[in-house]
């Protein structure tokens, strides 16, 4: 069944006209270069050399100069990252050097034959559509972020997970980035060996094949993968190595270039993310998911019956029937669930249902 029928109305008329009023006003998702061409927006590495903290060797650095369009003779201006994203991105070099020192891949993929079995984290979105007849609601085990500093400062994620489940989320996403937001593989580890049955999404800027198998022998059930950080080629390769240790793909695209570029691609797709948050500026806003879901593209993937994901921004049930509305058969929420003393109770109130 289409995400987009039976589901339960408890949005009145006025309300959606209102949404849709503040929907026309919004602008359209574009790329963070300017240009939406769905190209990779994300350098992987700077572009002149590592930059200082990587050399590692006392107070050296490169010195680049370079004219700036001003005419004007500047240093290191093409090393420095151009938002949030790219310095997360550039930052994991010198995090997997370290990981791989420790833990090179022969032993992590040794180790994988004491993972615990996978579960189908597709499957548990669409039966909890099927039988909700409501997005099926993964929800974010996540103690901070670049946008909003510290969002639960009593963290405590096995906790987090239980309330998540009780309260019936379908899917658990887990951030696993240490430095940006405050995470660890280890919580996918924990998450599970404490019975938490929900399947995992692995949250991690996933550069390297390396990743893939260390969510996997951390217990993870899939694994997100940005578009706008990987090249089609990359995806491809990476879908493999995901399928071939029995997890899923979360896609996730932001633009309408980067979605076309994902749906062109020569690769199967498990789940198909919206983010209505822009990586490299913050700026959220629904109309991003709505846009592309109510546009061409919107189209192709109701006709390729792929399941889309809207990711980001989502606080209240309005929030949550305007996605559906729009085509959406599963919703990815953090901050408004984890800021919550009682996640479960949160759920909830975000789906309609009674408390
Ligand atoms: O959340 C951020 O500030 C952020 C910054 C840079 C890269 C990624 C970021 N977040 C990842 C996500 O997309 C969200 O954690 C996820 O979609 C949940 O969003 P929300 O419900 O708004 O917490």
């Amino acid at each position: 069944m289409s995400a987009a029928t039976g589901r339960a109305t408890l949005a009145t008329g006025a309300r959606r006209d209102a949404r849709r009023a503040r929907r026309a006003t919004r602008p359209r998702a574009s790329a963070p270069s300017g240009v939406d061409d769905g190209a990779v927006s994300i350098r992987r590495r700077p572009p002149n050399g590592p930059s200082k903290h990587d050399l590692g060797v006392g107070q050296f650095e490169f010195v680049i100069e370079e004219v700036a369009p001003t005419g004007e003779r500047v240093t290191n201006e093409n090393n420095k990252p151009k938002n949030i994203l790219e310095e997360i991105v550039w930052y994991k070099d010198v995090e997997l050097a370290e990981r791989k020192e420790k833990f090179p891949l022969q032993l992590v993929r040794t180790a994988l034959v004491n993972a615990p079995p996978t579960r189908d984290f597709v499957k548990a979105i669409t039966d909890q559509l099927a039988a909700t007849k409501q997005p099926g609601l993964i929800a974010e085990v996540k103690k901070a972020s670049p946008s909003k500093g510290v969002i639960q400062p009593n963290f405590d994620p096995v906790k987090i997970a239980k309330a998540y489940e009780e309260g019936g989320a379908a899917c658990l996403s887990v951030l696993t980035d240490e430095k940006f937001f405050q995470g660890g593989f280890e919580n996918l580890a924990l998450i599970r060996e404490a019975g938490v049955t929900c399947p995992l999404l692995c949250k991690e800027f996933i550069v390297d094949a390396y990743q893939i198998y260390l969510a996997r022998k951390y217990g993870a059930d899939a694994i997100l993968l940005i578009a706008a950080v990987l090249p089609n080629q990359d995806l491809k390769y990476f879908i493999k190595i995901a399928h071939s240790l029995g997890m899923k793909c979360l896609i996730e695209v932001h633009t309408y270039g980067e979605m076309k570029r994902v749906l062109d691609g020569d690769f199967p797709i498990d789940l198909l993310g919206i983010n209505n948050r822009d990586l490299g500026t913050f700026e959220v806003s629904l109309s991003v998911t709505t846009d592309l879901m109510n546009g061409p593209l919107g189209e192709e993937v109701k006709r390729r019956g792929i399941t889309m994901v809207g990711e980001s921004g989502i606080f209240t049930i309005d929030d949550v029937n305007l996605l559906q509305d729009s085509g959406v058969g599963a919703v990815l929420v953090g901050e408004s669930l984890v800021k919550q003393d009682t996640p479960d109770v949160g759920i909830k109130k975000l789906f309609g249902r009674p408390v």
